[in-house]
């Protein structure tokens, strides 16, 4: 059998980005989804987004759900400081593979823990597992229907703190109505909107930054 996109997103990297550049990774992987291949990484225009509202939070504790190939890992951990730590989610077991490889190409696997499983599962033991009290920082762009439960799990679970920032992807395209209108209309979060496109597409997209208010 021939081999996965993720394998094709792999290759690439392996071939086109330099060991320990975390920059070229993530050039490598913009280049080929935009010309060879569509993937749906967050991607470049989103990207920068996501690059800006990380530096502005700087956390120590960040937490993405839905880790896919590894490129918005790869964006992450690349800007985070010195033992500041990223925990990935990924319940498929062939993408949590490509990623660790593609994490670790672009040397940044002393920052990211790739944690397999289900987020309604592993959530709730988050704690216990990483002795952490809570996360500064979480990037939603896992299904779009799993948004909300996870949302309500991570304040259930006690892991959001006043001021964690929520940056959720694909509000608009795939579209993520009902947590748009939970976050919106939430007394216990202050929302904002961030226009912009479709990874490698000319399509509408944009990220919703929601912060916790504890
Ligand atoms: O569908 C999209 N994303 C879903 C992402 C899914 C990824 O997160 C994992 N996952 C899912 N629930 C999980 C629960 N727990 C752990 N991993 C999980 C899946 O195994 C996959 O690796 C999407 C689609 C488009 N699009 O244009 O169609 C564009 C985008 O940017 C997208 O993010
Ligand atoms: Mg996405």
């Amino acid at each position: 059998t021939g081999s996965s996109r993720p394998q094709r997103i792999l290759k690439a990297v392996q071939k086109n980005a330099t060991k320990g550049d975390p920059q070229s990774v993530i050039s490598a992987i913009d280049y080929y989804c935009r010309h060879k291949e569509w993937a749906m990484n967050v991607g470049d225009d989103k990207g920068l987004i996501l690059d800006s509202v990380l530096t502005e939070v700087n956390p120590s504790m960040a937490l993405e759900l839905g880790t896919y190939c590894g490129y918005s890992s790869v964006r992450i951990a690349r800007l985070l400081s010195p033992n500041s730590k990223l925990i990935t989610v990924e319940f498929n077991p062939a993408f949590a593979a490509i990623a660790r490889q593609i994490i670790a190409y672009a040397g940044l696997q002393d920052k990211v823990t790739i944690v397999e499983g289900a987020s309604g599962d592993l959530i709730p033991k988050m704690k216990e597992r990483f002795g952490l009290k809570s996360f500064d920082f979480v990037f939603l762009d896992h299904w779009k229907d799993r948004y909300v439960p996870d949302t309500k799990l991570l304040e259930d679970c006690g892991l959001l703190r006043k001021g964690t920032v929520l940056l959720a992807d694909n509000v608009i395209c795939p579209g993520a109505p009902e947590y748009l209108k939970y976050v919106r209309n939430n007394p216990r979060y202050e929302s904002r909107y961030y226009p912009s496109v479709l990874e490698y597409t000319k399509a509408e997209d944009g990220l919703e930054k929601s912060v916790f208010l504890g």
